[in-house]
């Protein structure tokens, strides 16, 4: 059963508070122009304060340069990068050790020959995250609500650590758990009522979800 789960996308204390009191372990903030989840690094500063000592702060970033990241870890104080553009693992390094932050470095997925991608950032980056190739036509790279085929997971080292994003929501959560048994779960329009808005009620029902089919892989 995951060990962390990720609300991403958060920009209000009321879907933050939602987040964490149903068991968020991180919560993401999405810093990309063109998303409906953008949130300037100086309000992500004020949200992340409700979450120290409960869950990781995680500042979600797209082929970020040293300028807008310097910005980022300066405003907010995160607890993780997330990369989620063409980042190379040279880059994942130069990031890791310019913050002295962990980093999760997205992939995105649709077939088994995809995770041919994941062997040259082992070692490089703390975790991964993968997520669903973008549909064709969207201007993001992450947050489409669009799901892969879960089972090519089953092929993964059982020691990699990362989350599963893409597409999840409170029916087909169980589904993922039940074919890919992740360490991570990450969600983000799962969870929203539209593009950009947090539904506190999607929010518990995501988590209870989970909940329900931890109870059934335990029986
Ligand atoms: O969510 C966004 O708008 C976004 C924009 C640019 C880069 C990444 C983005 N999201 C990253 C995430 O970690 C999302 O939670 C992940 O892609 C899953 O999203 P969803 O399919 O909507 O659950």
């Amino acid at each position: 059963m995951p060990r962390d789960i990720k609300i991403c996308g958060l920009k209000t204390d009321e879907a933050l508070a939602a987040a964490l009191d149903n068991g968020a372990s991180h919560v993401g903030f999405i810093f990309f122009a063109k998303s409906p989840r953008n949130i300037a690094p100086v309000d992500a500063g004020r949200l992340r304060q409700a979450a120290r000592g409960k869950a990781r702060a995680v500042a979600v970033t797209v082929d970020a340069d040293d300028a807008f990241l310097d910005e980022i870890v300066t405003a907010m104080a995160p607890d993780m990068l997330q990369l989620h553009g063409s980042e190379s693992p040279e880059r994942v390094a130069e990031v890791k050790a310019r913050y002295g932050l962990p980093v999760m470095k997205a992939l995105s997925l649709r077939e088994k020959g995809d995770l041919a991608a994941v062997a040259p950032y082992r070692g490089v980056t703390d975790h991964f995250l993968f997520d669903a190739k973008p549909p064709k036509g969207s201007e993001l790279p992450g947050g489409n609500g669009v799901s892969f085929d879960w089972r090519i997971l089953t092929s993964l080292d059982a020691d990699l650590d990362y989350m599963l994003s893409g597409g999840l929501n409170a029916d087909n959560v169980g589904e993922a758990l039940a074919i890919a048994n992740p360490p991570g779960l990450d969600i983000s329009s799962g969870v929203e009522s539209a593009p950009g808005v947090k539904d506190v009620r999607l929010i518990a029902e995501f988590f209870q979800a989970v909940r329900a089919a931890r109870k059934i892989r335990a029986a």
